[in-house]
């Protein structure tokens, strides 16, 4: 390369031979007698001369270097991903980025079909790469889900939604913590305010939230048939998501912050139509729904992913701005309702003695209301002041607390007492806590992830349009990412009977004796049509007609075998399971008997399509139109 620099020198540009100037084509070096180059070599030389000149030459060479292993590595992926698989013996998915693998598929809902049952062996097993070449799997068969979500407690997220997550929702997020004895620690705290007699104290305010919400519905029903719309020109359509939003923060306000967000208006002359619900909600709520959505925007968008001031949030972008702005609203709400709240136990705790009627530190009037943030609280407390718990689990389970399945009176039989005085820091670091633990369970409502696998598991296939034939089994191994389309399952024929279907008789028959609608027992039916044939399962379950439209005719619960609950994982099954799941049931329960008694739902465009997106942990519409009229 010297000799290449010194011979260019001579015919310089600029003819002083110093290199300084640019080559000058007229004198090139093959007008020499004595250098006669093939046109490649002139060309390359001719390539070099500038890198030379400018000093580029070595970081040039790096760069080339480093392309040149990449591209190895990248050959070497690719070679992987043509020979083996994620899960052995079964063909994975094809078209996998040996990069990104099968993310960008993933990440979209309407390629789930394709992914988990398109390219699935005939027993429901689907095999998949995640980024970076992580093994990733899938299951339909709902025994395959059961045995799955049964033995394992390890969820498993990808570092982008772990730190922007913690961000948000604090270091004992539930949902974030991958698993082990700190999550064991957080689970028990927070199970206490859902067991079976705290949710059952809630029914009153929930029936009443639901109750409220359907007045409203009725009273725009009245108006828009009235002519009312008309003249006001607005849309009588219902964004049912903003809709039913508006629902569980009115209950989630109510019932575990003691707290009434006043966002579904009552009063006719003060009301607007349900189609500006989202108009209704509460300033804080749509700053914590913010949120929410900002931790999906940053953690799982490509372009975001590359973006420092999507990463970094002292970056004073229009973004971290806004987020800022968000997180101090939603502080400072949970921060005053949690501190009224606690000032007030701590208040009725130092009169313990003297009064009989406190069954909970919140006393009667404020724990039955509230007790979720009761028992929330009390945890907390006990946290900071018991010099039993260990200081690696901030919330570890002290010996002396009572066992978890107890039921309500955890607070009573609780050996802990809140002493009547602290200092303004432990103060204001259990109001930090609960407060994180609330953003948590208000955010979860909307929750579902994956798993990951800590054990080497062996699925029996059984199915004799396997590969292998009846009997066979497939590995799923150690460390396989284990993802669940639980709206999958549940639509799959092998799991339920006409599963595309809605049949609710599938769950419920009318019982004649009792005169209501009981639950159907899959185990007992299922043994006596074994016995007695198919026909046994019709004469217990005739309903009695429940409106005009519902008849005798109508049902279909002669002609639909019983389902097996144990098939039905909206609330996912196992230790990671749902603990809210017994709040969710009553708050949905209780809106459709209050909702569908007087009123009708439908689409309100009758050619509407449904679209889907993930939003952080979710799968939503993106828009669901719907109207409601009176029956
Ligand atoms: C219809 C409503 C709901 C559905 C369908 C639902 C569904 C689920 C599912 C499937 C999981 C497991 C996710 C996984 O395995 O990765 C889960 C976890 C969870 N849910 Fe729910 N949920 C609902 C409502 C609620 C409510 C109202 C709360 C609390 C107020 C709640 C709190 C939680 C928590 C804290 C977890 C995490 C548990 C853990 O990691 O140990 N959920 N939910």
């Amino acid at each position: 390369l010297k000799s290449l620099e010194s011979k260019y020198s001579v015919f310089d540009g600029n003819g002083n031979g110093d290199g300084s100037g640019s080559c000058n084509l007229s004198h090139h070096p093959s007008d020499h007698p004595n250098h006669i180059r093939s046109p490649t070599t002139m060309g390359f030389e001719a390539l070099l001369l500038p890198l030379i000149q400018s000093r580029l030459l070595y970081p040039t060479l790096f760069l080339l270097t480093l392309i040149f292993l990449l591209r190895l590595q990248y050959n070497r992926l690719q070679e992987v991903i043509r020979t083996t698989s994620p899960v052995p013996n079964v063909s994975p998915v094809p078209n996998a980025h040996p990069l990104f693998g099968h993310y960008s598929l993933l990440m979209n809902p309407c390629q789930h079909a394709f992914l988990f049952k398109d390219h699935a062996t005939p027993s429901g097993i689907s095999s998949m790469w995640g980024p970076g070449l992580k093994r990733c799997a899938s299951v339909l068969l709902a025994s395959h889900a059961r045995l799955i979500l049964r033995q394992t407690s390890q969820r498993d997220f990808s570092e982008w939604i772990i730190r922007h997550g913690r961000k948000t929702l604090g270091e004992d997020s539930l949902i974030l913590i991958p698993g082990g004895s700190r999550w064991k620690g957080v689970r028990q705290v927070v199970a206490r305010a859902f067991t079976h007699d705290v949710v059952r104290d809630q029914c009153r305010v929930i029936g009443k939230t639901a109750r409220e919400l359907v007045a409203w519905l009725e009273w725009s029903c009245d108006r828009d048939a009235g002519g009312g719309n008309a003249e006001d020109g607005e849309d009588p359509a219902i964004e049912a998501r903003d809709f039913f939003k508006l629902y569980s923060f009115s209950v989630f306000g109510r019932t575990a912050m003691g707290y009434d967000f006043q966002s579904i208006p009552k009063g006719d002359k003060t009301r607007r139509h349900p189609h500006s619900s989202r108009e209704c909600m509460p300033p804080e709520a749509v700053a914590f729904e913010s949120l929410n959505f900002d931790i999906g925007r940053r953690a799982m968008k490509p372009s975001a992913l590359m973006n420092p001031a999507m990463q970094l949030y002292w970056i004073p972008s229009r973004i971290n701005r806004a987020y800022w702005r968000n997180s101090n609203m939603v502080n400072k709400m949970m921060g005053g309702i949690i501190g009224n709240h606690m000032d007030s136990m701590l208040r009725l705790s130092s009169h313990k003695d003297n009064s009989s009627s406190e069954g909970r530190p919140g006393g009667e009037d404020t724990g039955l209301r509230s007790s979720l943030l009761t028992y929330l609280i009390h945890s907390c407390m006990e946290k900071h002041f018991s010099k039993e718990l260990s200081p690696a689990c901030p919330f570890a389970a002290s010996s002396s607390r009572p066992t978890l399945s107890s039921s309500s009176s955890y607070v009573d039989a609780s050996s802990f007492k809140p002493p009547s005085n602290i200092t303004e820091t432990a103060r204001r670091k259990i109001i930090q806590d609960v407060s994180k633990i609330l953003h948590t369970l208000l955010l979860a409502g909307y929750e579902t992830t994956a798993l990951s696998l800590s054990y080497d598991l062996t699925l029996e296939t059984g199915n004799e349009n396997d590969k292998n034939g009846k009997g066979s089994h497939a590995t799923i191994l150690k460390g396989t990412r284990i993802i669940m389309n639980l709206e999958m399952i549940h639509r799959d024929e092998r799991n339920f009977v006409r599963a595309t279907e809605f049949v609710p008789e599938r769950w419920v028959r009318w019982d004649s004796r009792k005169g209501r609608w009981v639950d159907r027992d899959y185990k007992a039916e299922g043994k006596c049509s074994m016995e007695q044939g198919p026909s046994s399962v019709a004469s217990t379950s005739t309903p009695p007609s429940l409106s005009s439209e519902y008849t005798i005719e109508h049902s279909q619960a002669d002609c639909i075998p019983a389902a097996n609950s144990a098939n039905f994982f909206a609330f996912s099954d196992g230790a990671r399971n749902c603990v809210g799941r017994r709040l969710a049931i009553m708050e949905s329960t209780l809106l459709i008997a209050e909702l569908f008694r007087d009123l009708c739902v439908g689409f309100a465009d009758e050619n509407f399509e449904l679209v889907k997106e993930i939003n952080f942990v979710t799968v939503q519409p993106v828009s669901l139109p719907i109207k409601f009229w009176k029956r």
